[in-house]
């Protein structure tokens, strides 16, 4: 039996309605042995996938840090030298962005290179090589938000040198890999495995690589958001946010010190959402802040007002009744801070025409949904990610407890209602 079960994790998974997995043999040419495995979500255990993710995910933020360390000691070097700073000036930024770039010395979030940064597709690389190596299936399918494109130009070969380089000193550095190092062309193929489409039909991994490139160019939150979804519905999620305090950080918090930096949170369905350091603490099970009542409740949004509508939340904070002002993060590191209880309620609402990408709420959402959370859209529908690489969805996002959501959905009505009598 112990065979059998091993074979199916390796058989491409199919669906059915039954509660316990089953082996038909069609034995009656026994030459032509057939195993059909059949699993539904409900009784996957995900467990192999998931300390998969958790490593995937791990790796990347430990490479990420390394950029973002670089990139910040590399500005405080061009403040104290005025002289022009171009990207040779920049070590390992080198990895992860064109060398035609010349740098200002000013602050990262108003340097040019916004466009071009490429270390998401070296967290790209990296999570993908990892998934495939540690689940190896012939239906592996990824949905992420980078691609290869400019790499495989003959003006992106130093750029891909260097990428390829990033990727295999952060596997030599766990150590626990077999192949000795990963050429330029299979760096371009894992950062392509995350074209798929995605849908509603068996697994896809979704994955954005770097989460909030605003905040980790100006070395404030980012994350590394990975899920699974198996018949459209995210199953296991993993946000891995390399400077999020492990200490809560609402703004009554007691904590003098934030010192302490680097939280994983990982959850698979109807199993709780944990938390642990990046360095490997033992996981401890988090939950939602229980509130019931807003004028406690702290609220986080986008640091950038660009990403989000901060008049509407700070009108719908007005009629909910919410006293503190807002906490400004980026990244899905929000959704994070949420499931511990750090804030209460989470609101994005984009700028018209803004369509949202599934790997920008996949993790984030079942951190939250399995700490004791609610997502929804701002008309109380649930996020679907079942249609492909966009989230279609009425005009925002608003996460909460259980409690808080029927008046938190009401103070959203009249707000969206007074905006657009306005108009
Ligand atoms: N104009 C935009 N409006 C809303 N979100 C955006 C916009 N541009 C990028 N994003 C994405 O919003 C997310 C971060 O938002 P925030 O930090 O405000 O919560 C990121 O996924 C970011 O992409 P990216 O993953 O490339 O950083
Ligand atoms: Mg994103
Ligand atoms: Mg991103
Ligand atoms: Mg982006």
């Amino acid at each position: 039996m112990a065979t059998i079960i091993n074979c199916l994790r390796v058989v491409p998974k199919v669906t059915n309605t039954n509660t316990e997995p089953f082996v038909s043999l069609f034995s009656k040419r026994v030459s032509r042995l057939a195993i059909v495995a059949s699993f539904s979500s409900s009784t996957m255990s995900y467990e192999k996938e998931l300390a998969a993710a958790n490593k995937a995910a791990s790796l990347a933020a430990r490479l990420c840090q390394k950029v973002q360390k670089e990139l910040l000691q590399s500005d405080v070097q061009s403040k104290s030298d005025k002289s022009p700073v171009t990207v040779a000036d920049y070590g390992v930024l080198e990895s992860v962005i064109p060398t035609s770039v010349v740098m200002p010395k000013t602050n990262p979030s108003s340097i040019p290179y916004l466009k071009t940064i490429k270390s998401g597709k070296s967290s790209q690389a990296l999570v993908s090589f990892v998934l495939e190596n540690e689940l190896p299936s012939e239906s592996f399918s990824l949905v992420a938000e980078e691609d290869s494109g400019d790499l495989r130009k003959e003006s992106g070969q130093e750029t891909l040198q260097r990428i390829t380089k990033l990727v295999n000193d952060t596997l030599l550095s766990d150590g626990s890999f077999s192949v000795s190092s990963l050429t330029t062309e299979d760096v371009l193929r894992a950062i392509d495995r995350g074209k798929s489409e995605g849908g509603s039909h068996g697994w896809h991994w979704v994955l954005d690589p770097i989460d909030g490139t605003k905040g980790f160019l100006r070395g404030d939150q980012y994350a590394i958001a990975l899920a699974l979804l198996d018949e459209g519905k995210v199953v296991l999620g993993v946000l891995a946010c390399p400077n999020l305090p492990l200490v809560s950080i609402s703004g009554d918090s007691q904590h003098s010190s934030h010192d302490e930096v680097g939280c994983l949170f990982f959850a698979k369905v109807g199993a709780g959402t944990y938390m642990q350091s990046l360095d490997g603490s033992s996981p401890k099970k988090v939950h939602v802040s229980t509130t019931e009542n807003p004028e406690e409740a702290s609220l986080f949004e986008s640091f950038e007002a660009a990403h989000s509508l901060h008049d509407l939340s700070s009108s719908i904070a007005k009629k909910l009744g919410v006293k503190a002002p807002p906490v400004r993060i980026d990244s899905q590191a929000k959704y994070g801070a949420l499931s511990r209880g750090d804030g209460a309620i989470y609101l994005r609402f984009p700028h018209k025409g803004y369509r949202e990408k599934i790997w920008d709420h996949a993790a984030g959402c079942i951190v939250v949904t399995e700490a004791g959370g609610v997502v929804t859209d701002a008309a109380g529908n649930p996020l679907d990610f079942s249609q492909g690489r966009y989230l279609d969805l009425d005009t925002g996002i608003i996460v909460t407890n259980q409690k808080l959501m029927p008046s938190l959905l009401k103070a959203v009505r009249e707000s969206l209602d007074e905006k657009n009598s306005s108009l």
